[in-house]
């Protein structure tokens, strides 16, 4: 594994020879991230995304993190979810639960996913309340620099294009500041009705992950991901660049083949 190390950072970068060696790393770094939670709050509240992440969490379901995360401190949530039956190959929900939060004892109240039942748009406004209610309760934290609630860990994908959680480029739920999570009904990328926090809400947590693996086609994107924003680019055109927790840590997993186009002399990214 590689680390580079640059002042000009866009978040840690952690660089592995294969997606096994990916996952080890991965499922420690949450198993010591909800110790610290639990210690400090005595919960852990994390955030799911579809996409390659839930295989790559699969270390996590067995020993020794099986027996020594305090499973029944976690509260799970989702940053995205796409407008589908709980039971449709494409719901987010299906493919966490199949292939983690089965296999590990989290409570099912503790399980906090998106109405199934409702358009977008009010699944959307419906999440929003539930959350808001957890932060009343302080089982979500507030960020005191944004008033937004304060994930313990967001876990994020990238797509080809770019996009993390449901925000694609150019998308004007990119530039919502008002909600913290919105709806869209023209995704570019099947199927076209989803959920999704915000930037405003993934910039408030402690902890972003963004676990990149696999695909040389996502190496272009990865690269302006990682790039410097200047007035020579197009700020929105990289969904994943706007992610910067504002008071918090970034730390990216990628896989040689994603990591194939970074220079890292030049690229300007290192760790945090
Ligand atoms: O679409 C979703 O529901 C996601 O949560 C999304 O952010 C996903 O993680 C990326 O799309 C990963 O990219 P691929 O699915 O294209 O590999």
């Amino acid at each position: 594994m590689a680390v580079s190390g640059d002042p000009k950072s866009r978040g840690e970068l952690k660089i592995f020879d294969n997606s096994d060696e990916l996952a080890t790393d991965l499922a420690e770094y949450i198993a010591q991230l909800s110790e610290f939670s639990v210690k400090e709050r005595g919960v852990f509240t994390i955030a799911l995304s579809g996409g390659p992440l839930i295989s790559l969490m699969g270390k996590l379901c067995q020993a020794p993190y099986s027996k020594t995360v305090d499973w029944t401190k976690w509260y799970v949530f989702w940053a995205d979810e796409r407008a589908v039956s709980k039971s449709h190959i494409d719901s987010n929900y299906k493919l966490a639960k199949d292939g983690f939060l089965s296999k590990v004892p989290v409570l099912n109240s503790h399980i906090y996913s998106i109405n199934d039942n409702a358009t977008a748009e009010d699944a959307a406004e419906e999440y929003e309340f539930t959350i808001r209610q957890l932060v009343k309760v302080r089982t979500i934290d507030v960020s005191a620099i944004s008033d937004c609630p304060k994930f313990d860990l967001i876990l994020l994908c990238m797509g080809a294009d770019g996009h993390v959680a449901s925000l694609f480029p150019h998308h004007p739920a990119l530039e919502d500041k008002e909600n913290w999570v919105t709806f869209i009904t023209d995704s570019p990328v099947p199927p076209p009705e989803r959920i999704t926090f915000t930037l405003p809400v993934i910039n408030s947590a402690s902890n972003v992950a963004m676990v990149v693996t696999g695909e040389e086609n996502k190496a272009t994107a990865l690269c302006l991901a990682l790039s410097d924003c200047n007035e020579e680019t197009d700020a929105l055109s990289s969904p994943a660049r706007m992610v910067w927790p504002a008071n918090g840590k970034l730390v990216w997993f990628l896989d040689k083949a994603v990591a194939s186009e970074l220079d890292g002399s030049d690229s300007g990214v290192g760790s945090q």
